[in-house]
């Protein structure tokens, strides 16, 4: 059975995504405020405007009450007092929004405009887009490495360790599996991890290997290869979609991780390196699996080749490499590039590989995405969930495995010379040993 409380939630929905077609209105018209934030003048359309520009951007939803407040004042001050036939009773969007703007009977088209900017301008204040975080004087952000937020249904997750480019620390992974547990059962539609700063996130803090405990490196090699198989499992099972917001330059787990991810929003600063071949390591976070799924054969671009291309003809890459390598043979060049030797992707080559939804202009990257997941958040959850859950069910176990047999295999690195080597070398370069 449909409750009254459901139907106002569809409501709500349906007017956040505009199905009557313009900004929401008022019942009463006195008491709404008038003249808040602007003295004597009266506003003028370029005002309107700008007020229902300014509604788009608000990222809390104001509520029906105060939408259909908008919606009236709007239609009054562009149309003037509401001349349609009363909508039937099973019309609730209509016969709500009918009622509103008859309500405000013969109010002068510009006395309802100056309301409109009114009420806006009051509104706005609370309604502002986060502003991306900004380092404090000192590098660091008060809040701790890792900071949690929610808000509008989404729960953030921000690396915030701009001094030492969003490194993830031990106590790092065990914060976030908290909060993705946490996020898992609040009311968030999305889940975002994002970095503070330059840098999106450089991966594994390399002193995280330093503290050998007394048992040997051994030991610590064997709690390292269960922390990282308990962190990737929760994003394997995490029941909700999971973005990334990659403000810049991503590395190693932060980038193979993504491949867990439904949306992936990068600016065109944003980078993706996974320098295991110079760590001496082995890939992680399912993604031995997920990249060269993702980056497979098919994806390749087309390239023209010899003399076809004067035939006018075209074959990709992969089809010619294949083609020299034996048939049947699947060769996931790409894949193996970045996994296997560490070349670094550019946010436009991520997302001609799939690794990326799509990339943005770095100076609107902040302003684009947030509106975007905005709107996302207003869709049905279930639906969402529903479709998410649909989507990822099938290959669930597989990566389960998949991730069991990475961590087997970084554990076994993690204690060779060529990792260890490697560790020391970044580490003494910068005075840490
Ligand atoms: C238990 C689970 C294990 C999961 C395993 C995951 C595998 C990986 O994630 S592999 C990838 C590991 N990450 C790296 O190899 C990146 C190492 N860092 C760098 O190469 C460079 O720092 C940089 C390219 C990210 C940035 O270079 P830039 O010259 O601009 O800045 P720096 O002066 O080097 O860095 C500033 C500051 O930050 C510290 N830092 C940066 N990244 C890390 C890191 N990953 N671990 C530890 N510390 C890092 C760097 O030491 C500097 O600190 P100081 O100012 O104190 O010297």
């Amino acid at each position: 059975m449909t409750t009254m409380a459901q139907v106002i939630c569809g409501l709500a929905r349906r007017w956040c995504f505009g199905a009557l077609g313009s900004p929401l209105q008022v019942p009463c018209l006195q008491a709404l405020p008038l003249h808040l934030g602007r003295t004597a003048t009266r506003a003028s359309q370029r005002d309107l405007e700008n007020a229902v520009h300014q509604v788009k951007l608000w990222k809390k939803d104001p509520g029906n009450e105060v939408k259909l407040k908008l919606y009236a004042l709007y239609k009054q001050a562009t149309e003037g007092p509401c001349n349609l036939p009363k909508p039937g009773m099973m019309d609730l969007v209509n016969k709500a929004k009918w009622d509103a703007w008859s309500a405000l009977g013969s109010l002068p088209k510009e006395t309802a405009r100056e309301n409109y900017v009114d009420l806006v301008s009051s509104l706005s204040a609370a309604s502002e887009p986060p502003s991306p975080a900004k380092p404090a004087a000192d590098g660091e952000q008060a809040g701790g490495d890792l900071v949690v937020t929610s808000e509008n249904h989404i729960t953030t997750i921000t690396f915030n360790r701009p001094a030492k480019k969003n490194a993830i620390t031990t106590q790092m992974y065990q914060d976030i599996m908290l909060a993705l547990q946490a996020a898992s059962k609040d009311d968030s539609v999305l889940t975002v991890l994002t970095g503070n700063g330059e840098y999106y996130c450089s991966g594994n803090d390399l002193t995280n290997f330093t503290d050998i405990p007394p048992e040997g490196p051994e030991e610590k090699a064997r709690t390292n290869a269960i922390l990282l198989r308990e962190f990737v499992d929760c994003f394997i099972d995490f029941p909700k979609p999971l973005v990334a917001v990659v403000n810049g330059p991503a590395v190693g787990i932060s980038v193979t991780l993504l491949g867990l991810f439904d949306l992936v929003y990068a600016s065109d600063r944003a980078t993706f390196h996974t320098p295991f071949g110079p760590l001496g390591l082995s890939p992680e976070g399912c993604s031995s699996y997920t990249f060269p799924k993702m980056m497979g054969p098919s994806k390749l671009s087309r390239t023209k080749v010899g003399s076809r291309a004067g035939e006018g003809g075209c074959q990709s890459q992969a089809t010619v490499s294949l083609q020299g390598r034996g048939l049947g043979q699947l060769v996931f060049l790409k894949a193996a590039e970045m996994l296997i030797f560490g070349r670094k992707l550019t946010a436009q080559e991520a997302c001609a590989q799939g690794l990326v939804t799509e990339v943005f202009p770095d100076s609107t990257f902040q302003k684009e995405v947030w509106t975007r997941l905005r709107a996302y958040t207003k869709l049905p959850p279930n639906a969402v969930r529903t479709s998410r859950e649909v989507m990822r069910s099938k290959g669930r176990e597989r990566l389960h495995a998949v991730n069991a047999e990475e961590c087997g295999a970084l554990q076994q690195r993690w204690l060779s010379e060529e990792c260890t080597s490697a560790v020391v070398r970044f580490l003494s370069r910068r005075g840490k040993l």
